[in-house]
């Protein structure tokens, strides 16, 4: 069979790489691209039932399946490290909150790259064309949300919305919080996250949005190729003209862009012959140019979860989630018209960004690099975060009984570096991978305090007077009954960043410029969530998808595409 040849290949169809697809593909001059995604198309509605989308990553055929090495800090426990395959990419397989981070990271990102593109007003205009907000809050909601329209879009492809329907004790929980001493914020995607917030998620009228609505009315110059599982680019003289994958090869006349993800993506470099000489030849993988920083500078937010039995009836969950006739209608009203709880319930709740006056006055904390400290300082930098109404019994079915609270608690800018490393010279074998998670001093007693922080709300007497017992939580606030939690209950957030670092020439753990470009080859960019110079204040889907938007941008400009020929 003859080679095809597209001007640009763009592979892996997660949110970064469909963003870059499609506003290629739709640009003036209207440039053949092809797309090719290692899964199949799981874009359908049977895939996206909001109401059970934390099921979906536990789906083996929607997830690459990965495991993290055992790791020191949480009892050597090798964790989950999923990665959603298919169409859509991880978004498909995500837990959909929906947050943008804060406009300081964009501000650092484009300090740290030198590159004002990354500012936090052009990454803000990127992300509105991005996004379709509905505001459909119920009369309770109303008066804790408040996004303005100016800070969103309305328009894009990406649906988002706030639950139209609470359960019951949301409100309460929020004004306990704000009583507590959170600030209330009315939009935690504003650019300013700090304070508690009702939360966003990427699903509408009960679909699960995903990556795959980018491609909705794709051009015809935008080809689509599935189930093609990318082994590596082809390098000629130095310039990237094609890729092998597990099909076959296909050609580029301009530019091979890889966006398979941060642990796929240092992948495809490696067995190309792009990325630590040593590690490459061990494997007898021809070392076509020594980047040592390839799958270095891996980063993650740190979670755990925290839940409490609360008194029967306050909430809505046990009384749906145990009774079988219940589910079973709902499930057949969700089929038919896309509404009833499977809609709304344990899908909705509230996202609380923290500062934390502890973290920032310890002495771990001046430990760290002066531009470290003083980004943390920033009044828009949060130390950790908290959701309040996570449904964990989509992962423990055992609490379907039970009217809970869960608390997932995730550790900010966490300072802790891992790897991914080349275990095979067979590209079907995936890469090592070790997050090296609370390896640093500063995540071990930062995730502490904001453990401690989180279980002080909790023992309250305003949030304990509905509690019956904790379900799973640290025998006390003592930093040794913590720490004893977290290595028996911690894991990640799936936020892997960093593997592929963006950079400026010169830097030793930089691989591509701020145009994307791996330094020393040409035709070839990496744009995904491994580019990123930092860890995001938040869940990490938008800046995916405003990476792709970003280096979408990059591309038209550079080549003129969006000038008719
Ligand atoms: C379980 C889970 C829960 C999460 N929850 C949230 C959340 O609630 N909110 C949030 O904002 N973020 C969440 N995230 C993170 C978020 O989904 C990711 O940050 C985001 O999807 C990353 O986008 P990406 O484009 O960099 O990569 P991905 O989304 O990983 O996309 C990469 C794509 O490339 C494909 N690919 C990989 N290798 C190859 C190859 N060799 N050849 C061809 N194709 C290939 C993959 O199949 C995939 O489709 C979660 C992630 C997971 C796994």
């Amino acid at each position: 069979m003859a080679a095809e040849s597209f001007d640009f290949i763009v592979v892996g169809a997660g949110p970064a790489g469909c963003v870059i697809a499609q506003q290629l593909a739709n640009s003036a001059r209207k440039p053949d691209v092809l797309l090719l995604e290692a899964g199949r198309d799981i874009s359908s509605k049977q895939y996206r039932c909001a109401g059970v989308k934390v099921k979906s990553f536990q789906v083996p055929e929607l997830n690459w399946g990965y495991k993290t090495q055992p790791q020191p800090y949480l009892n050597d426990r090798a964790i989950d490290y999923s990665r959603g395959l298919g169409l859509g990419g991880s978004s498909a397989i995500n837990f959909g909150i929906w947050t943008v981070g804060s406009e300081a990271d964009y501000n650092r990102w484009a300090k740290l790259v030198g590159d004002d593109t990354f500012r936090w007003e052009h990454a803000q205009k990127r992300y509105k064309q991005l996004e379709n907000l509905h505001i459909d809050l119920p009369e309770e909601g109303r008066k804790y949300a408040g996004p303005r329209a100016s800070d969103h879009g309305d328009n894009g492809k990406l649906n988002v919305s706030y639950s139209p329907r609470w359960e019951r004790d949301i409100p309460e929980m929020i004004d306990n919080l704000i009583e507590f001493g959170w600030e209330a914020n009315p939009d935690y995607n504003s650019g300013n996250p700090i304070g508690i917030s009702p939360y966003a998620s990427s699903e509408h009228k009960g679909l699960r949005t995903t990556a795959a609505d980018i491609l909705v009315d794709k051009p015809g110059n935008l080809k689509v190729v599935l189930q093609s599982s990318v082994q590596r680019v082809i390098l000629e003289d130095g310039k990237a003209i094609g890729i092998e994958s597990s099909e076959r090869k296909y050609f580029a006349t301009r530019e091979v862009i890889v966006s398979a993800g941060a642990l796929n993506s240092p992948h495809i470099l490696m067995h190309s012959g792009l990325g630590p000489a040593a590690q490459l030849e061990k494997f007898n993988i021809t070392s076509i140019k020594d980047i040592p920083a390839v799958g270095q500078h891996l980063r993650d937010h740190p979670a755990v979860t925290l839940a409490f039995a609360r008194r029967e009836g306050i909430m809505d969950r046990a009384a749906f989630y145990s009774n079988q006739d219940r589910l079973d209608a709902a499930m057949k009203q969700w089929e038919e018209d896309g509404t009833g709880e499977f809609s709304w319930l344990a899908r909705e709740g509230a996202i609380g960004f923290l500062k934390s006056k502890r973290i920032l006055e310890s002495a771990e904390l001046k430990t760290l690099p002066a531009e470290e400290q003083a980004f943390m300082q920033d009044s828009l930098v949060p130390q950790w975060e908290a959701l309040t109404h996570f449904p964990a019994h989509d992962v423990v079915p055992a609490l379907a009984n039970i009217d809970y609270a869960c608390f997932p608690v995730f550790l900010m800018n966490a300072q802790s570096r891992g790897e991914v490393t080349l275990q095979s010279s067979d590209p079907s074998v995936p890469l090592a991978m070790d997050p090296k998670l609370l390896t640093h001093p500063f995540d071990r007693m930062a995730f502490i305090q904001a453990i401690r922080e989180l279980l002080e709300f909790t023992q309250s007497a305003m949030f304990a007077k509905d509690t019956v017992a904790p379900l799973s939580s640290p025998k006390s606030l003592s930093d040794e009954d913590i720490e004893t939690y977290i290595k028996e209950q911690a894991s990640t957030v799936w936020h892997m960043s960093g593997t592929v670092k963006m950079g400026k020439e010169g830097e030793p753990d930089a691989v591509v410029d701020s145009k994307f470009k791996v330094f020393g080859v040409d035709g070839l960019r990496v744009a995904d969530m491994s580019v990123t110079p930092l860890l995001i204040n938040g869940h990490t889907q938008v800046a995916a998808y405003i990476i792709g938007a970003t280096c979408a941008e990059v591309l038209i400009k550079e080549y003129g595409l969006d000038k008719s020929a």
